[in-house]
């Protein structure tokens, strides 16, 4: 199985997958080496319905401004031509 190839880190196995997503564990390549969830939204996936798209923007806009122990931080938030991917620890 091949992973996506995602700048800083190195990805190394697949956790899991959702709807319109694949998520996969990762290593960050620089720094304190830290072990983070990486959320690969295929773009193809999620441009033809706008609900998708409503869904995935308000996930975001919630992950950025939550802070809880029983839920997830998002670190980063990137995009390619091909996925959008959500870092989180
Ligand atoms: N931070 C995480 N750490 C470990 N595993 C995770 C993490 N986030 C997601 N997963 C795994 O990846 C799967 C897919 O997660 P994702 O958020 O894409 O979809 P979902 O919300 O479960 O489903 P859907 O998008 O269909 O509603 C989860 O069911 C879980 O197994």
């Amino acid at each position: 199985m091949s992973f996506p190839k995602i700048e800083g880190y190195v990805v190394t196995e697949k956790l899991g997958s959702g709807s319109y997503s694949t998520v996969y564990k990762a290593i960050t390549k620089v720094g304190a080496r830290s072990t983070v969830a990486i959320k690969c939204i295929d773009k193809s996936r999620v441009k033809h319905s706008g609900a998708a798209v409503d869904n995935l923007i308000t996930e975001i806009r919630l992950l950025k401004t939550l802070t809880h122990p029983h839920i997830v931080n998002m670190k980063q938030f990137t995009w390619d031509d091909r996925y959008v991917n959500n870092d989180t620890a």
